[in-house]
């Protein structure tokens, strides 16, 4: 890839998503487009410090007096006090409702500053500069924003769309493998909810498709973004379609609550995909070459597709908090084949118990041998 690609997301307030290498005048032209805007407040994870110096200085010179907020590493970001943190600074340095505030970093910062940006003066402009692959796909595309709770993952937030996000494939290169990995679960979601070519260009070569300078990994990017960007200007507040970018969330965030959000989320996807997969199996609605698909792809990039054998009990009683629940009433994102996504409620207990089985490792899918 070398001009940038530009993914439009033509929701009520539409905005680009322009993917590219070394973005940063595309950045500064996003952030003076509006010519009252005076000031940003910039958060970032600590690893990102030096680009977030770089982003400040350049935008200083187009005229934007820019603030770092530098915010605790991962989910200990997405946390009440931290979100606190971010108000007092915007109080401090004067930000009002022509400013600016950027996310550069992960989902767990583009998830804090989007939900800062959409609570300060009740919703000042966002732009979205996501670093790691999870949240260049996912977490920065879409207006989902929001912070952890004790009841559990992303339970306080709100549906706030950025104006821009800037996706410089450059900033992967730093990335520590097992990050990239982890977001290539939000790809294969995307490739098994809608569209299965994503699931092609990883199966032809991993090894291709986790390098981060490949043109393999900005196709899966675009693809990823595209299906993203389709889903949530159809859908922005998940009054029914948005929830199949769920898909293997259901059980994912009970796995992060209760492993005290020390799990990569993409990892926790990545087991959940194999549970949904499981339960449509065994319900009869999933032939088994897609069952079968999803942990062979999963394990072949290096993704667990197992969890802890004695943990269903507690899972189902965490997984009765999710946010798709209607009257108490387990709900599931599943496949009734590939890219042909529908819902499952209230399973009996014999089928959650069937498909925990092959998360637990105790059962073997017939057509997977690698394992
Ligand atoms: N809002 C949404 O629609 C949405 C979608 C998917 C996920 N999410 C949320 O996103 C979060 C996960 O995001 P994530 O996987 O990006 O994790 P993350 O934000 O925790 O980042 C992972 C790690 O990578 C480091 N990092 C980031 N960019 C880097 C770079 N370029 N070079 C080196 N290190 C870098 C971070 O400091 C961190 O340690 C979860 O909280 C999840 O709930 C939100
Ligand atoms: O954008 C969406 O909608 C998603 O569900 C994408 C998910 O990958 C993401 O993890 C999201 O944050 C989950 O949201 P939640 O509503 O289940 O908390
Ligand atoms: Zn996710």
């Amino acid at each position: 890839m070398t001009e940038p690609v530009v993914v439009a997301v033509k929701s009520a307030a539409p905005y680009d998503v322009t993917i590219g290498r070394g973005l940063l005048d595309e950045l500064v032209a996003a952030a003076v487009a509006d010519p009252r805007t005076t000031k940003a407040a910039l958060v970032h994870a600590p690893t990102l410090a030096q680009t977030a110096d770089a982003v400040r200085e350049a935008l200083l010179e187009a005229g934007i007096d820019t603030h770092l907020l530098e915010v605790p590493d991962a989910e200990d970001g997405k946390k009440l006090e931290v979100l606190g943190f971010c108000w007092d600074v915007f109080g401090e340095i004067g930000l009002d409702r022509r400013d600016l505030v950027i996310g550069l970093g992960g989902g767990s910062v583009t998830d804090l500053a989007g939900f800062a940006a959409a609570t300060w003066m009740r919703g000042v402009r966002l732009i979205n500069v996501p670093t790691t692959l999870l949240a260049m796909v996912d977490a920065a595309v879409g207006g989902k924003t929001g912070i952890n709770t004790g009841a559990g993952k992303n339970m306080v937030g709100s549906f706030y769309e950025p104006s821009a996000v800037i996706v410089d494939l450059a900033t992967l290169e730093s990335l520590p493998p097992n990050e990239l990995v982890a977001g290539l679960a939000e790809v294969v979601k995307c490739g098994f909810i809608a569209d299965p070519q994503i699931l092609t260009i990883i199966e032809s070569d991993r090894a291709r498709a986790t390098d981060p300078t490949t043109p393999e990994l900005a196709e899966l990017v675009r693809r990823a973004v595209t299906v993203k960007a389709e889903v949530v200007a159809a859908d922005l507040r998940e009054s029914d379609l948005r929830e199949i970018l769920n898909y293997g969330h259901t059980l994912a965030h009970a796995i992060e609550k209760r492993e005290k959000f020390r799990w990569r989320h993409g990892a926790a996807v990545s087991v959940g995909m194999v549970f949904a997969a499981e339960l449509a199996r065994a319900a009869g609605r999933l032939d088994d070459a897609t069952a079968d698909r999803h942990l062979e792809v999963l394990h072949a990039l290096g993704l667990p597709t197992t969890y802890d054998p004695d943990a269903l009990g507690e899972l189902v009683k965490i997984m009765g908090s999710d946010k798709k629940t209607r009257s108490g009433m387990l709900r599931f994102v599943v496949l009734d084949g590939l890219a042909k996504p529908g819902r499952l409620a209230g399973p009996d207990p014999s089928l959650l118990a069937a498909a925990y089985s092959v998360v637990a490792g105790r059962r073997r899918t017939p057509g997977l041998v690698q394992l």
